[in-house]
Parts: C-alpha cells; structure tokens; sequence
C-alpha cells in the first residue's frame, strides 16, 4: 500500500480517515477476484466472526463458515459445550442448510420457536422415517391460533430434490414452481434444505474446509487457568484455529500462555494432526506484533478499543486508531512471516477494504453481525415494531460475571472492578438485510468491487497495488448516500 502524494501524515488514522483512489487496472470483471485469505485460517474470504458470546455460536458458525469465513468461539463458554459445538459442525453439510423438522401434530407455536435463526424462515414437515410431507413457514403459521396443528397449515407443494441433483437445473425449476425453498433427500431420507439464494451462493463462494472437507471452526482462549489442558482438549476436540485473547496482549501472562499453546499445537502435529494455526492478540504496536510473532504466533490480532461494544480508550486513554494500528502491525509481523487480523470497528464494507490494503489477512467483525437471525441471542421487538438482539462486551460487567461464576465471592467482586464495555446494547435487525449472509454478500461485493479498482485480483495484490490519501471529516461525509433530499 502507499500513500497518494504527500508522505505518511504524522498522526493516526481511523478507517474514517482515508480513502483509495483508483489505478489502471487489468481486472476486466469483479467476478475474476479471489479473496482466499493468505494468513493460514483456511478460509475462502477474510472474514472472521469475533468471539463474543452474543454473536458466536454454532448456527453463525456454520453459515459463516459455509460461505468460506471463519467464526471463532468464545473463552467464556464450558468446555463440553465448545466441544458438541465442535462435533456439531463437523457433521454440516456444505452446501446443504441444516434443515428445521417438526411432525405434522405438532403446534404451529413450534414451529415459531424452532425456526427463530434460519433466514428462510421455514421448517420442514417429515413423518416418522424423516420423510418430508410438505413445508410450514412463519407466515403461516402467524396467521392463525398457535395451537393450530402444522398439518393444518403447511403446504404440500413440494419439490424434493435429490442430494446429488444439478443445482442450476434446481434453481429453475423451484422458480418454475414459486418455490423458495426445496427439502433435499437422501435415500429417501431428508438430507437438508436448499434455497434459491442458498443455490445462488454456493455458486459465489467456497466453503471454508479442513483436511477432510468439513467446516472450519475457532475456538479462543484466554490466558488464565489451566491454558495447556484448555488448548490441548480444543485440539483434540477439532478445533481449526485457536486464538489466545486478552485485552493487553502484550504481556508476560500472554507469553506464557502462547509457549503453552504453541507448543500444545506442535504436539498435536506431531502425533499426526493437523498444524493449527495460533492466534494471538490484541495489541497495536510494531513490537507489540514483533514479540508475538517472536513467540510464535502465526497471526497476530490487532485493535485496541475501536469495538463497538469497548469503552477502553474512554476508560483508559489506551488504543490507537484502527487503520493505523493494522498499517504498521501488519508490516511488523511480515516482516517475520506471520499476518495480522484486523478487529473490531468495522462498520462498513470500505472499512473491510481498507484494512486488507493495510495489510490484514483476515478482517474480525463482532457488533455489526450481531444484529441478524443467526446470532445467538433471542429476538426481541421494540415499541416500534423493530427486531432486536441484545449485545454486549466481552469486558463488560456482564461478561465478567459470567466468565468469574465460578471463583470466589472476593474474587468475582475484585475481577468487577474493572469494567471496559457495554453490558446492554440494543442491535437491530436491518430489514433490507437481516441474515448474516445478508451482510457477507454486502461486504464481499464491496470488498470485490474495491480490489477491481485498485487492479488487484487478490489479496496479496490488493495490499501491494492499494492507493490511500488521507481525508477531511467533510471528505468522508461527502461519501455518505443520502436517503432523503438535503
Ligand atoms: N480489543 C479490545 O480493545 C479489548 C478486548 N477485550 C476483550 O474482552 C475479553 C476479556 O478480556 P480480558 O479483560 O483481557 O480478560 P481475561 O479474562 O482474558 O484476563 C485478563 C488477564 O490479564 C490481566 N491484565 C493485566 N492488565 C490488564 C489490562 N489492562 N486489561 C485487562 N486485563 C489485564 C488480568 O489481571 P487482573 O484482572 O488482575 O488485572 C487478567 O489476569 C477478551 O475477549 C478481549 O479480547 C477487552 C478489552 C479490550
Ligand atoms: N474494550 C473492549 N473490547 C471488546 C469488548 N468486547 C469485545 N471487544 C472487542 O471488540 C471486537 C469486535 O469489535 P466490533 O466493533 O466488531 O464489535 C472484539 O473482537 C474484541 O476485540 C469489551 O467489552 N471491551
Ligand atoms: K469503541
């Protein structure tokens, strides 16, 4: 990356701050640019759910991760939990959306439970030997008594592809038939359900798989406890990726923990497993990066306080600008073979965009996938009728609670003390776009059309070729679309 004219300014840069300019470019085609991360992770587009326990889960982990991104489980959740996580996604089909099932006796009242983090807002009626009799959606099901059976209301419309059918040739008949989705069998039996748009996408991207063609899945860990026994069960247990997180990751408990995880990892390898790829963070500073990648982290993640749910740099003065922080972070750990994430405050696709001209294999993103229908948060409505999830921070009151459960009393109120984030936010639901895939699609066409610009048709391209200028405040409001007249 370099900076249009004038020389590097002499202070720090938020993703607000700049803008590319474009340049000659070759690539005839948004289509001929390939986001293949080149920082390890395995994924097909630089996009990494944050491990924040209002976000990820196993119903964001597996749509996230069929679209070719990663999401990475937070510290916070028990371990045999993380494991059936682990199990669970392992099992996914690929293509395939894990499908919704109820039998035909049951309420309708299910079926509203059941389907609250699929976007297609659908189950599937099955009978005894899981075969399908026909399709229940939210619709119909809020237009009468929730003690109404599904057998009532569902529609026996059908199409019931076969799993090994042609999906072009799928697509055109369920448009035939006005359908939007279609049960996929499987010797007779249900395999899983596949939309138009699902068909659309599995034609766009790649899923993000292991060795042997299953989902990918992070896990993170902290650096208190037993950290050996934790990374070693999460090895053993799956795991693809293991992020070692704290707040100041720049410190001798995270090297102490990174020797313990790393060499985990190396034994793991060892015996025959697969080489895991060691996150480690979060810092903001060249030697920040330097040391981690020193002590063998393969990617270092980077960002203190631009979060959306983070109150650290009001609470402490300590962070730095994002952009900049990624810039010189990203330089460091290169220079030693290792690649960089950048996280948080990622609000639109440019910000994505500008951090991988920066320098970032991967871009985390926490806040803004919280408000969609995978997130694992119930759905709430406000007095407007608007849909909600709840958010908070990893730092907040309410998080720490939770992560000290089981400590002493003084322990729980001493570790309360501290406080930097958000115990309650309210994250809506953007009706335009409401699924996390929603967002990706979002994101991925930004971050695709941004590279055609730049004349890169990949991401090692797109950080060599990027032009960046710095800008006023009224430079960046001058990029805002406006919805109404001005
Ligand atoms: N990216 C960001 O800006 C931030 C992210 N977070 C996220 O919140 C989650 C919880 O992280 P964390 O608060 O580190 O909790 P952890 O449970 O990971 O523990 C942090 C450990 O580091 C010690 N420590 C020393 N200095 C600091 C410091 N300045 N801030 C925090 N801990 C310190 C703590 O000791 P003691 O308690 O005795 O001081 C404790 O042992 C993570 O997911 C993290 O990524 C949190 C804050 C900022
Ligand atoms: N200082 C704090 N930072 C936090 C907290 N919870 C999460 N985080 C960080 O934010 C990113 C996600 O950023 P977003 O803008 O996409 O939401 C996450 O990965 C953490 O690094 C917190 O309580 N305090
Ligand atoms: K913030």
């Amino acid at each position: 990356m370099k900076f249009l004219g004038v020389q590097q300014p002499a202070y720090d840069l938020t993703y607000s701050d700049v803008f590319m300019v474009p340049s000659r470019s070759a690539v005839t085609s948004r289509l001929d640019v390939d986001l293949t991360t080149p920082d390890g992770a395995g994924t097909t587009i630089p996009l990494v759910v944050a491990n924040m326990t209002a976000i990820s889960g196993r119903r964001m982990a597996e749509t996230v991760a069929r679209r070719g991104g990663l999401a990475v489980l937070p510290q916070d959740i028990p371990v045999h939990a993380v494991q059936e996580t682990i199990s669970y996604l392992k099992q996914r089909h690929t293509v395939f959306e894990t499908p919704v099932t109820v039998s035909p006796d049951a309420p309708v009242s299910q079926v509203l439970a059941l389907i609250g983090k699929r976007a297609h807002r659908q189950a599937v009626v099955v009978d005894d030997q899981e075969q399908p009799l026909g399709i229940v959606t939210e619709k119909h099901c809020l237009e009468v008594d929730r003690f109404a059976t599904v057998g009532d209301v569902m529609s026996t419309d059908l199409l019931t592809v076969d799993a090994g059918a042609d999906l072009g040739e799928t697509f055109d008949r369920m448009t035939h038939q006005h359908l939007d989705l279609a049960p996929v069998v499987d010797g007779g039996r249900l395999a899983g359900v596949i939309t138009r748009t699902g068909i659309l996408r599995s034609a766009i991207y790649s899923p993000a798989v292991d060795a042997d063609g299953r989902l990918r899945l992070g896990v993170a860990i902290g650096i208190n406890g037993d950290v050996q026994a934790k990374a070693e069960t999460m090895l053993s247990s799956g795991a693809d990726v293991l992020v070692v997180d704290t707040a100041h990751g720049h410190q001798d408990k995270m090297f102490d923990a990174l020797k313990l995880v790393t060499q985990a990892r190396d034994a793991h390898a060892s015996a025959g497993g697969a080489r895991i790829p060691v996150v480690a963070g979060n810092v903001v500073t060249a030697d920040g990066a330097r040391e981690l990648a020193e002590a063998g982290a393969d990617i270092i993640k980077v960002g203190v306080g631009p979060g959306a749910m983070c109150t650290t740099r009001m609470m402490t003065g300590v962070g730095r600008p994002q952009f900049s922080a990624v810039l010189e972070c990203a330089s460091a750990a290169q220079d030693l073979g290792a690649e960089i994430w950048a996280d948080g405050g990622v609000k639109y696709p440019r910000d994505v965009a500008l951090a991988l001209a920066a320098g970032a294999g991967s871009v985390m993103i926490g806040s803004w996938f919280a408000g969609t229908w995978e997130s694992p948060g119930d759905l709430n409505r406000d007095h407007d009728g608007r849909l909600y999830k709840e958010s908070f921070g990893m730092a907040s009151a309410r998080a720490v609670r939770n992560r000290t459960a089981g400590r002493s009393a003084y322990d729980r109120a001493r570790s309360a003390l501290f406080e930097e984030g958000i115990s309650s936010s309210k994250m809506y639901l953007d009706p335009q776009r409401p699924g996390v895939e929603d967002l990706i699609d979002m994101i991925i066409a930004g971050v695709r059309s941004s590279f055609t610009y730049a004349g890169a048709r990949s991401i090692p391209e797109f950080r060599e070729r990027a032009t960046v200028g710095v800008q006023s405040a009224s430079g960046y409001d001058e990029g805002r679309p406006r919805e109404t007249s001005w």
